[in-house]
């Protein structure tokens, strides 16, 4: 199952439905229970709870009612409670007096040693940056800090991180998970999700593929497969200048799919020293048929690449554009008028704002949906947070968190369109095949990085090691072949 994220307004709209369980304080105090739950279980995994010092952070809302139930059941287990007030008259009253009942107090400011820090200052009704009343608080944080539903100050719905704001090493979070929680992932630290009985909901607005689920829907031969029967991908990368992205981009297709890689361009004598089994041609026209084409990686901007893309897309079969072509097709946007099959593009930050006609600005998820409405066709975004928006405006967006940077080092995109563009070839639609481009990039390198930075050469290599743990994760049944 994908793992879906909501907007504040729907969540909203989920808790008003419960009814009497909302309007009782029923969902609060499960609420408040789970983040007490699970601040008591690091408190007793790093010596027990007894005696030792939790600080709340508590704003003007319901959020900070969570954070005082929760605070009073921590009391009553014997933790030493202390509570920073942002706007006393507007506490939560009936969380205040819980608090003050199971023996926690009130202080002007947090003692300098704490096991925990809980952020209860704004949940899903905050706007803009944190306060300076509580970001004079958090400067002087050391303990681990547990946000409330959000970490304060980052936006839910777009996860616009604004400065200052939290920066939470857990963050507990009640019935659905909110698009923040992806779209702000390195800020929010562990994501824990209580049930609090909101049931399932309709119309994500964003989602993510599990490890298990790209795992299973990985394209591998079958009995009756041959080299052509899997998807042929053509690549279209690389100049006398960059060779090297005709490598990137030609081994990462090799190492997606099993089946026939073909290359066509200047680079084909460095791509076979490398890779011996690529079909190697100087041009799309010679190259012989494809399933997909991938162009553009250090292909140049000039008339001959110019004309190579027009080649490209006039194909009827799906298409990748990246890096220089994407520069092209953003002076050319009659180019994808006539497509009549999937085109998927996969820019960055610079090459989106060529192509959208503006700079991204930091509501990355509006742009991308806007942006692949507008020309018809599947936008991968990328960064630490990958986005992929189809067409259509009816289906979530696909988020991806990378889990580390190790990723953003020179090439490693080549190696990107590469493994989406064999993807695209074996039949997978765009989305498909840029969610689960995304994810195997990610975890090659982590796998590849081993804590240490790694060039896209050594992110290549870890590309087979990277779906043999996806296809383990969807489990062994699946693996047959
Ligand atoms: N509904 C339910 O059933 C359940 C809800 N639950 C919980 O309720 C939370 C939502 O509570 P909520 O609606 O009271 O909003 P909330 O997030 O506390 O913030 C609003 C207050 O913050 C203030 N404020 C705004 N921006 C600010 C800033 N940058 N910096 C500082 N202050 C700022 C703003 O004040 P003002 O702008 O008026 O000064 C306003 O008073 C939700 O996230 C979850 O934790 C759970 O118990 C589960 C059941
Ligand atoms: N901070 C980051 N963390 C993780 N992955 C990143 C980060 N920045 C970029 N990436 C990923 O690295 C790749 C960079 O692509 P790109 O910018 O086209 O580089 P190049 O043109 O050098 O190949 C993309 O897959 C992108 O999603
Ligand atoms: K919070």
């Amino acid at each position: 199952m994908p793992v879906d994220y909501f907007t504040a307004a729907a969540v909203r709209a989920a808790e008003a439905a419960t009814g009497d369980l909302l309007t009782s304080g029923a969902l609060m105090q499960r609420a408040a229970t789970g983040v007490a739950n699970v601040v008591a279980a690091h408190l007793v995994s790093t010596g027990g709870c007894y005696g030792r010092g939790v600080g709340l952070v508590v704003g003007a809302g319901d959020n900070g009612g969570d954070a005082l139930f929760a605070g009073a059941l921590l009391a009553r287990r014997g933790v030493s409670v202390c509570a920073v007030l942002l706007n006393p008259e507007r506490a939560h009253p009936a969380g205040l007096a819980a608090l003050r009942r199971s023996g926690g107090r009130v202080v002007e400011r947090l003692p300098a040693t704490m096991d925990a820090v809980v952020d209860g200052v704004v949940g899903i009704g905050g706007h803009g940056p944190l306060r300076e009343s509580a970001a004079t608080v958090f400067a002087s944080v050391t303990a681990p800090v547990f946000a409330v539903d959000l970490p304060s100050g980052i936006d839910a719905d777009t996860g616009v991180v604004h400065d200052p704001a939290v920066s939470a090493d857990v963050t507990v979070t009640f019935g659905v998970r909110r698009n923040a929680h992806l779209l702000a992932a390195p800020h929010c630290g562990r994501v824990v999700l209580i049930d609090i009985g909101l049931g399932d909901l309709d119309g994500a607005d964003l989602r993510s593929w599990t490890d298990d689920e790209v795992g299973r829907c990985w394209p591998v031969p079958g009995p009756a497969d041959d080299k052509y029967t899997q998807g042929v991908v053509g690549v279209v990368a690389g100049s006398p200048r960059y060779p090297g992205a005709g490598v990137l981009c030609t081994g990462a297709a090799i190492h997606a799919t099993s089946g026939l890689t073909r290359y066509a361009g200047s680079a084909g004598a460095q791509v076979l020293s490398r890779f011996p089994e690529v079909v190697v041609s100087e041009s799309p026209q010679a190259a012989g048929r494809v399933q997909a084409w991938i162009v553009g990686p250090g292909f140049g901007v000039d008339d001959d690449a110019l004309a190579r893309l027009r080649t490209v897309l006039a194909a009827d079969v799906p298409v990748l554009v990246d890096a220089d072509g994407l520069t092209m097709l953003a002076a050319h946007p009659e180019l994808l008028a006539a497509r009549t099959a999937a085109t998927l593009l996969t820019p960055h930050a610079g090459e989106f704002a060529r192509l959208a006609g503006q700079p991204l600005g930091p509501d990355r998820l509006a742009a991308v949906r806007d942006l692949a409405q507008r020309l018809g066709v599947t936008v991968l975004l990328k960064g630490r947070g990958t986005l992929i928006a189809g067409p259509e405006p009816s289906t979530p967006v696909i988020g991806n968190d990378a889990g580390s940077s190790w990723a953003a080092t020179a090439g490693s995109g080549d190696v990107l369109a590469g493994l989406a563009g064999a993807l695209l070839a074996s039949g997978r639609s765009p989305v498909d095949a840029a969610a689960m481009a995304a994810r195997v990039h990610s975890v090659a390198a982590a796998i590849g990085a081993d804590d240490a930075p790694l060039g896209a050469s050594r992110l290549l290599g870890a590309i087979p090691a990277a779906i043999t743990r996806l296809r383990r994760a969807a489990g062994a049944s699946v693996v047959r072949q």
